[in-house]
């Protein structure tokens, strides 16, 4: 599809790259590039039906190619869809076991799930995002991945500040932007562009900018990205942050084959720009994007929580327990949090969180109906199958029925006659199946069902 350029943006990106801007314009007409990344939070992960023929040099789990989101390695949460330029917003940010990470604009989630996997389940993963639709589609991302040590949030920025000042080692920024970046894979997006729209983001971006500022720790890192082109959006914002913020400075990032470094000509002359990078689809291999890596001056200091009661009552630990001793190998110690019928895993029982819309804290383990527990999908996407007493593997064509939401019947009794257990497909769980009388009834939720 023919991407419709307005003169407005044609005239702004001649002036500014001279001869080269005939080679973006170009660009922009060709194809996007289709990758995805695997996920080292799942057992055996790089066992999965696509070809790992094409990998990206700087992502040690993304490839080039395209997925399907009905397989299975996409329902079992086993790869994730991602442009390639995407993926090293993450690799900057360099996310390590046991920090503590905000996203705060984290919506569909590509960013956040590979943050979260490179986090090992250890330490804490804010994830927030301040449309509400837009907050529950990152939340079954997080789930589908067996994401397990982040809190999914649906707030504004600034609804942090008094509560978090100076508490994260990390936070990124992914801003929402006038996306000019992305016309060749979304030539929708074409439509909302002008110039007055730019001047609009990167106003917003300001103010997410200050929130990010004030929930930093001293010491901490902020990456900020953008996937535009727009000066304004980019160094001349990140010009006015460092002025506005002395304590903060910009570290450079490694720059592979295609990737360039910041114009300080496009940002009031500030020759630190050159730490910042940009990837312009002409030169580099991926969609267009600009990112950097700010730090605050200062030590990382500790924070303690203030916990939470988590409202687990005895009868509660007893269900589940119940529930364990039948269905799995074990329980592990865990942080439970009990929220009205719901029992999680919690990611964090700090108190800082009273008064957040909080969508998802941690893992979701299941339900307490009348006198039993109830498991939930989220808990068997974050198991592996050792975990469990029974795992069934089902044919193709048992799968394809789960799928539609048909319970399956077996020809023989089985030799297990544990209540739950878990349903794999080309050995990888994605759910679970509630077994009785050779008969695995479909417990498959139904907004997944195809
Ligand atoms: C570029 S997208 C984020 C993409 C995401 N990081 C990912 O990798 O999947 C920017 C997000 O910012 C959200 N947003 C819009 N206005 C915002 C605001 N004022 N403050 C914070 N986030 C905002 C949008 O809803 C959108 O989901």
């Amino acid at each position: 599809m023919r991407v419709e350029l307005s003169s407005d943006f044609q005239k702004k990106y001649q002036k500014l790259l001279g001869d080269r801007s005939q080679a973006l314009f170009a660009a922009i007409q060709t194809d996007s590039q289709e990758a995805f990344r695997l996920n080292p939070l799942k057992p055996n992960y790089q066992n999965v039906s696509y070809s790992l023929a094409k990998p990206i040099e700087y992502s040690p789990i993304g490839y080039f190619g395209e997925i399907n989101g009905n397989s299975i390695d996409h329902l079992s949460g086993y790869v994730y869809s991602q442009e390639p330029s995407a993926m090293y917003v993450t690799e900057i940010l360099d996310p390590k076991e046991n920090e503590r990470i905000l996203d705060l604009c984290a919506a569909p989630g590509s960013k956040t799930t590979y943050i979260a996997s490179k986090m090992a389940s250890q330490g804490l993963l804010v994830s927030n995002e301040i449309n509400t639709k837009r907050a529950k589609v990152l939340s079954s991302n997080i789930e589908r991945m067996g994401i397990s040590n982040t809190v999914v949030t649906n707030n504004s920025p600034k609804d942090f500040e008094k509560k978090f000042d100076n508490f994260f080692d990390k936070i990124l920024v992914d801003a929402p932007c006038s996306g000019e970046g992305m016309f060749r894979k979304d030539p929708e997006s074409v439509k909302y562009w002008s110039l007055d729209y730019v001047d609009q983001c990167a106003n917003r971006q300001q103010h997410i900018l200050d929130s990010a500022y004030k929930l930093l720790s001293p010491g901490g890192t902020l990456v900020y990205s953008t996937c535009t082109f727009s000066p304004e959006e980019n160094e001349q914002n990140v010009d006015w942050f460092l002025k506005k913020y002395p304590d903060m400075h910009l570290e450079p990032v490694k720059k592979y084959q295609g990737m360039e470094d910041g114009r300080p000509a496009w940002g009031n002359g500030n020759p630190e720009l050159t730490k910042a990078l940009r990837m312009f689809p002409d030169k580099f291999n991926g969609e267009g994007h600009f990112m950097c890596k700010l730090v605050k001056d200062g030590e990382i200091e500790e924070t303690r929580e203030r916990m939470i009661n988590n409202g687990v009552k005895k009868d509660d630990v007893k269900f589940v327990e119940k529930f364990a001793k039948a269905n799995l190998n074990g329980l592990a110690e865990t942080s439970w949090l009990k929220i009205s019928d719901f029992l999680y895993q919690a990611a964090s029982l700090d108190n800082r969180f009273k008064g957040l819309h909080i969508l998802r804290n941690g893992l979701k383990l299941g339900e307490f109906k009348k006198n039993r527990f109830e498991p939930d999908i989220a808990w068997i996407l974050a198991l592996k199958p050792d975990d469990l007493k029974t795992v069934f593997e089902l044919n193709a064509e048992q799968f394809e029925k789960y799928l539609h939401g048909e319970s399956i019947i077996l020809e023989q009794r089985p030799s297990f006659d544990n209540k739950w257990i878990g349903l794999s497909y080309q050995g990888k769980l994605f759910s679970w199946g509630r077994y009785s009388n050779q008969q695995i009834k479909n417990v498959y939720p139904k907004g997944l069902r195809r």
